[in-house]
Parts: C-alpha cells; structure tokens; sequence
C-alpha cells in the first residue's frame, strides 16, 4: 500500500539519532523530507528521495523553519504550572513558603482539573511531547490528570507524590493509604495509551523509611512502572537527610536500600554527588535529569556534567518548573551551555549536543528510544516545526545561516514559546 494514506513533510529536518558526545551525532537535510503513515515514521531522508518512494502522497511545506524530534521534558511538576517566577529564595524556604501552600489547592479536584490543562498546554506549546511529571500529592488530583493527560495525545509518565513527613500535614500520606492509592492509580493508568506511572516519593527528606518501603513493594507488584525522586539537589538538603538517615553513606543510598536505584529511575538534578554515587547510578543504568534553569533560578549551584559523562550516567534536560523558569526544553539546552562555560572545569557543549540532550538522551533515559526521540523509521512522528515570526531578529539569524551547527546554535540561543509554530504528536498538528 506504498502512497495511500502517506504525508510527507518537507523541510529542514535536523535530529541526533546517535550521541554526539562519542560521535559526530547529527543528521540533517537542508531540503528534507520525512514520511508519515498512521502516526509513525515510515522513510526520511533528502526530499526527492522520500517523494520518490511515495510519489502519491500529500505533502505538507514547512521550508520556513526547522523541524526537529518533539522535545523529552524529565522533571516538571503539574502543580507547580501556576507559580513560576518567585524571585529570592533558595529551596527549602521557596518549598515552605511558595510552592507547598500552592501544591495543597490541589486538593480541590475543580482547581487541579484546571491547573491540569494549563500544565499541559504549556508543555505542548514548548515543543514538549514527552515528559516525566511530578504529580500532585492528592490522589484525586492525579485522577483528573491522567484524564487531561490521555485526552492531550502527549506521552506522559506521572503518578502521586508520596511524602509523610517535613512538609505540612495536609500533604502527608501514611504508608498504608500511600500503598492503597498508588496500587489503585496505577492499576487504572499505568499502560493506559501512551500513559505510564512513575512511583514518586518528593525526596528523602519528606519520606520515612516506611514510606521508601511501600515505593518498593509497588514496584514489586508492577513490575515496568517508573521512578522518579531528588537527590543530591542543595547542600542544605543533603546536609539535612544525612541526618535523617545516619546509617547511610550518601543520599543515592536512602534510595537504593529500597531497592529504587533502577533502569527504569530518574533522579532530579544531582548537582552534589559523591563518586561513589555516579558509580552506583552508572551501574543500575538509573539516569538523571538536569534542570540548569532551576539550578541557577533557586541558587543550588551548577551541575557536574562532566563528571556524569566519565562516569558513564544517562542524562537529559528537565525543566523543572517551577523551580526552572518556563517550559521551553530549548531554554534549558541554552542554560546547560552557559552554566558550563561559567565552570572552570565545564563541559564546552555543541549545538548537536544540545539538540541530542532535548530529544533522544530524554528518551534513551526513559528507556524509550526505540519509540521517540529521534526520526528513525517506525517511531512515532512527533515533531516540532520552530518557525520565527516574520521580521523577528531570530528569522534574519536563520536566513543567515551557512550550516546545521549555526542553524541549530541559533535555535537553541533564540528560540521561545512564540517560535513554536507547530507540534505533531502522532503525526497530527496539535497546535493550531
Ligand atoms: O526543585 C525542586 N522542586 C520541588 O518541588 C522539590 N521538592 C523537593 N525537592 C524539590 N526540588
Ligand atoms: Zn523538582
């Protein structure tokens, strides 16, 4: 059936199917054209080629921009969509006295189905596709997400955030409630779509060991659910769960004597490790999200990029919010390279490397990159099409442009929400 029902989408097509960190990485075409049938990817390359193969299909003429894989968010919290911007405080006093007040409106279940859609409108207005989600602390809260989440198209990983301790009693759970409810959220949601749950607890310093306990023993039970947590954030933090778990050797170990250190774990921010922590992260093939904008925006300091590579740790981009400052995966790349031109020791990143850290590094750590990620035959056709408005200052950069490095550099640097001129999820624009 070569041709019927096949789109093709024609454009300047830049993706990093491999890492640009061991090899060149990036693959474009200046005049590119990628096939589309039934939401998948079925033949990319330069455009007369790929017309050449389905000469009877359709095709769409994005030759104003750049079309690039839809972008992989790995640590944004839906409740946090509504309170981006808080100036001047660092972690532990911006949780206390900003964000968790904030986190407990969401036990109003109208109030969270709203916040929901503005959450995820945000993502899909960035370029975002994917994206591992904080979720709320109410169990309710997480049922109308999931609901929002499945009626978006957008492949999201989320589920309750447990905690039992140090926050405010309204958002405290108990092991057993902890147990009934997550069991039950995943159950319904977990591999419902493109849906996935991720056990969650906020981070050590919230979480009794009984609680850890019950994270296991969900896992247990459902074997292919995800993991998500913070570690290692701000020296406060850390110095404050050394205290709560003085029989441990470093923070990653609250986690992996629960046996939650796995393939299928992603921790925020990890901008303090020991060696000894990178070994063990590196040797359960658990990846880590880097959130530069939030690390700069809350003053927790500058992640150790370099460090993660020789130790061989999976990472990616998060946003973050609302400790990070918007949505735009775009934005973080950019932060990634000025945070590491500002180290001594820090990692001079590429324009290919930053596009590899949005899109298939997201996905190699959620262990999808057979799926997303990259526009290889057979994944799924999510795109994002960044075109500058006419007369903006980033359309004369790009019409200037001589190579795919200086195209890219020059998204990456310039580019916000209002260059996002379309996303496909599937295949399908999604913006309009
Ligand atoms: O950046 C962060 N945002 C949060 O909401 C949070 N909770 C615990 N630790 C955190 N770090
Ligand atoms: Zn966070």
């Amino acid at each position: 059936m070569i041709g019927a029902m096949t789109r093709i989408i024609r454009g300047v097509l830049m993706h990093a199917p491999s890492s640009p960190f061991h090899g060149p990485g990036l693959e474009a075409f200046s005049d590119g054209g990628l096939a589309i049938q039934g939401g998948r990817i079925v033949a990319v390359g330069a455009f007369v080629e790929v017309r050449g193969q389905y000469p009877d299909a359709e095709v769409s003429d994005l030759r104003e921009g750049v079309i690039l894989p839809g972008f992989v968010d790995l640590h944004v919290h839906y409740p946090q969509a509504r309170i981006i911007g808080a100036l001047g405080y660092r972690l532990l006093d911006w949780l206390e006295d900003h964000t968790l007040p904030e986190e407990a409106r969401l036990a109003d279940v109208t109030y969270a189905r709203a916040l929901a859609k503005d959450f995820l409108r945000g993502l899909l207005k960035n370029g975002t596709t994917t994206a591992l989600v904080f979720g709320s602390h109410f169990a309710a809260a997480m049922e109308v997400f999931f609901e929002e989440a499945l009626a978006s198209g957008l492949r999201i990983l989320a589920g309750l955030v447990l905690s039992d301790r140090n926050l405010r009693p309204e958002l405290h759970t108990t092991p057993q409630r902890a147990y009934q409810e997550s069991l039950s959220l995943a159950r319904k949601w977990h591999e419902r779509g493109k849906l996935r749950y991720v056990v969650t607890p906020r981070f050590s310093l919230s979480c009794s060991e009984a609680i850890l306990e019950v994270c296991q023993q969900i896992q247990k039970e459902l074997p292919g659910t995800f993991f998500t947590s913070h570690l290692n954030e701000m020296p406060e933090e850390i110095a404050t769960v050394r205290k709560l778990f003085p029989w441990a050797d470093s923070y990653c170990q609250t986690y992996d004597r629960f046996g939650l250190v796995g393939g299928h774990a992603v921790f925020a921010h990890n901008v303090y490790p020991q060696d000894a922590e990178l070994e063990c992260l590196a040797s359960y093939r658990s990846a880590v999200a880097h959130c530069p904008c939030s690390n700069a925006f809350i003053g927790s300091g500058i992640f150790p990029l370099r460090r993660h590579l020789e130790a061989g740790v999976k990472f990616g981009l998060g946003t973050d919010v609302a400790g990070g400052t918007g949505f735009g995966i775009l934005k973080e790349g950019l932060m990634a390279y000025l945070t590491q031109r500002l180290l001594p020791e820090g990692y001079l990143l590429t324009a290919p490397q930053l596009l590899y850290l949005a899109t298939r590094a997201g996905a190699e750590a959620l262990s999808l990159q057979d799926e997303i990620g990259d526009f290889g035959i057979d994944k799924a056709a999510d795109l994002v099409y960044v075109k500058p408005p006419r007369g903006s200052s980033l359309e004369a950069v790009l019409r200037h442009a001589e190579t795919p490095e200086q195209v890219l550099g020059a998204v990456f640097t310039m580019a916000s929400e209002a260059d996002i001129a379309e996303v496909f999820v599937d295949g399908e624009e999604r913006l309009m």
